[in-house]
């Protein structure tokens, strides 16, 4: 069994608070184009809110769980605590919620790549990676994160055993490794609307012109 966690606690303050996952691409919100991707790829989708009011915002989301932080104020890494714990399936895909063109055949690469490690991350160079477009392996995770008071992902991911998988590689897949935009502030998102870029993916698997 494969999950998925979806993190959408963030204040956002690049974007001025605003709800990023609810910014539109292509016809369809963030979080939208996100889930239906992950649908194609995993069989469970936990999305991880801040609190448990927030989680009202996502209940139109067919056959999505969403669940809340149990460590308040950690950032990220309490979203991941709180859905690692929420999920069922061995190896999990985590993503931010900002990314609107998260690749299927990607995110299947990495579950791939993850067997027999406790993480396989997508790797630009030793000093910049992806942790919120990665694989964990669930048990790794509760170990770890069940102790851990940083809010910094780092010393996770070098605790873990990692397999870094080098961007080249993904570039096998999606050649202009879309798969990664991500939407900090309103800039970012005026520059995607206005690009001719187009992160829709065909039946060949390949991203489109
Ligand atoms: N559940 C949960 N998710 C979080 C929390 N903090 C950040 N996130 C999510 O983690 C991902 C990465 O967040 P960051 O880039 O650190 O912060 P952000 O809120 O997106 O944006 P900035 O405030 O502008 O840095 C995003 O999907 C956030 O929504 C948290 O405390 N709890």
């Amino acid at each position: 069994m494969r999950s998925a966690i979806v993190l959408v606690g963030g204040a956002a303050r690049r974007a001025g608070g605003r709800e990023k996952y609810f910014f539109t691409f292509q016809g369809k919100t963030f979080i939208e184009r996100l889930i239906d991707t992950l649908r194609e790829v995993v069989d469970e989708i936990v999305v991880v809110a801040r609190d448990p009011e927030q989680c009202e915002r996502f209940s139109h989301l067919q056959g999505v769980r969403c669940t809340s932080d149990i460590r308040q104020g950690l950032g990220p890494i309490g979203g991941l605590h709180a859905g690692t714990l929420a999920v069922h399936g061995e190896y999990i895909f985590v993503a931010a919620c900002d990314m609107p063109c998260v690749h299927p055949g990607v995110v299947e690469m990495l579950f791939d790549a993850a067997v027999g490690y406790d993480a396989a991350i997508p790797s630009w160079n030793a000093d910049m990676l992806e942790p919120l477009h990665a694989v964990y392996r669930r048990s790794a995770l509760i170990e770890y994160l069940e102790e851990h008071e940083s809010l910094s992902l780092r010393p996770m991911i070098w605790s873990l055993n990692t397999r870094y998988v080098s961007v080249e590689a993904i570039r096998q897949i999606d050649p202009d490794l879309l798969t990664f935009t991500n939407i900090n502030n309103l800039e970012d998102l005026e520059s995607i609307d206005r690009s001719e870029r187009h992160c829709e993916v065909d039946g060949t698997g390949q991203s489109s012109p």
